[in-house]
């Protein structure tokens, strides 16, 4: 059984989240309008910029529904500003800027400094069993959980890059511009395990 995880299309990296997800046999979808939400098993919120995002979900009447279906369980990935966008509290946000929230954690927006601060590594992941590839740009950290939130990944005891609260999946780096596509194989198994039941 395959599952049918839409990528958040509106403005991003979204091609790259397509092919990863393909690779790993998931059927695909780009999410423009509301309707492309309907009959989704998960969905993926690329990186970008997340203010941008935020706007732009508003004025194609994605943003609400979208809540909706995140609050009734739907999977959801976020890497990057995805992340911000999955995140409940968000430390220095644009002006008006809000997020989705749902995953309980707090992140803090660019906090590695400017575009110079972009590298490449690779993590222990919890869950996969080989250290990940990711690459981070503009990344914001995870700087609190809430206790029931599972730290997947972190570049030392301090700076958490990955967590997990139920369906809800977020990285602050950008694994689909790596060409390890184990983080998208560990998403789409929760994504099969909420469908399954
Ligand atoms: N690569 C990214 O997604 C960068 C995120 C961006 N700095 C933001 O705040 O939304």
């Amino acid at each position: 059984m395959t599952a049918r995880i839409g990528v958040l299309a509106l403005q991003g990296g979204v091609s790259e989240h397509l092919e990863a997800l393909s690779r790993v046999g998931a059927e695909t979808l780009p999410v423009r309008t509301p309707a492309d939400l309907s009959g989704l098993d998960g969905i993926v919120l690329p990186g970008g910029e997340s203010s941008v995002l935020d706007k732009l979900m508003r004025l194609f009447e994605v943003r609400d529904p979208l809540i909706t279906l995140l609050r009734a369980g739907l999977p959801a990935y976020g890497t990057c500003a995805g992340l911000i966008l999955l995140a409940d509290t968000v430390l220095d946000a644009a002006p008006g800027q809000q997020s989705l929230g749902g995953l309980p954690v707090t992140v803090r927006r660019n906090a590695f400094g400017s575009q110079a601060h972009s590298f490449d590594t690779t993590l222990e992941f919890g869950g996969i069993d080989h250290p990940v590839a990711a690459t981070f740009i503009r990344a914001p950290l995870i700087v609190a959980v809430s206790t029931e939130t599972a730290v997947l990944a972190s570049l030392d005891d301090e700076s958490i890059v990955a967590a997990r609260h139920g369906n809800l999946l977020g990285t602050s780096f950008h694994p689909e511009l790596t060409g390890d596509d184990s983080v998208h194989r560990y998403f789409l198994e929760m994504v099969l395990a909420a469908k399954n039941g």
